[in-house]
């Protein structure tokens, strides 16, 4: 059997966090391409319709040969005890151009004094990859990591509401943890990882 080349997946995004996070992730025998495409509307209502828009955005947008794999990320946390918020409006929570520091203060007045059995909450990510220039679907996938939104920030690590964010079984939140730590048990990880045995089982299955 021949050897096979290392492989490429593209990854559209605007996040740099995600990039490393993806970065580390990735087996040796994969490398991580950030895809610089236009920051494109996410105007669907569902994670997975978010992450098929940014997915496609970046593989029009593909400099490269037809036919790799570009895949995007579309993440958010959700918080029962708020009815399902901030959820697919996580980057936006406090407005249009919010930054991270102001959706956690947004999130953190909304939960103030809510009891502990209140303040659960789980971060999703799903994993949308296409074909370059086509944009046809290949795969989706999906990740969650469940825990509690923490009573103050605690750490300054990661992006997002890493410092707000305590997972079940731990004492500490994904601001506090080094990256790969987090990489073991996050939304993101076990998503990616999924993606990964999913797309080397189609390849070996077809083609
Ligand atoms: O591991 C995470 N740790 C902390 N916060 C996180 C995480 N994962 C998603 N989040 C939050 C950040 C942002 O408020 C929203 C993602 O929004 P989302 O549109 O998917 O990402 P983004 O705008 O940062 O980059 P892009 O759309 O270009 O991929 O959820
Ligand atoms: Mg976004």
């Amino acid at each position: 059997m021949a050897e096979s080349s290392p492989k490429v997946l593209y990854l559209g995004t605007g996040n740099p966090h995600k990039v490393s996070e993806f970065e580390r992730l990735a087996p040796a025998s994969l490398s991580i391409h950030p895809s610089p495409a236009p920051p494109v509307p996410e105007t669907g209502a569902t994670f997975f319709s978010n992450a098929f828009i940014k997915a496609r955005n970046a593989a029009q947008a593909f400099p490269g040969p037809a036919g790799q794999i570009v895949f995007a990320d579309d993440s958010g946390l959700i918080v029962p005890a708020l009815g399902g918020e901030p959820g697919v409006l996580s980057a936006r929570y406090a407005g249009e151009n919010a930054t991270d520091l102001e959706n956690r203060e947004k999130l953190q007045r909304k939960m103030k004094g809510l009891p502990p059995e209140e303040r659960g909450a789980f971060f999703a990510c799903v994993l949308v990859a296409v074909q370059s220039g086509s944009g046809r679907l290949v795969a989706a996938t999906a990740g969650y990591v469940f825990g509690k939104i923490a009573r103050g920030p605690m750490g300054d690590g990661g992006f997002g509401y890493d410092p707000l964010f305590i997972p079940d079984g731990y004492h500490v939140s994904f601001g506090l943890m080094a990256p790969e730590e987090k990489n073991r048990i996050s939304h993101r990880a076990i998503a990616f990882r999924r993606l990964v045995s999913l797309l080397a089982l189609q390849e070996e299955g077809g083609r």
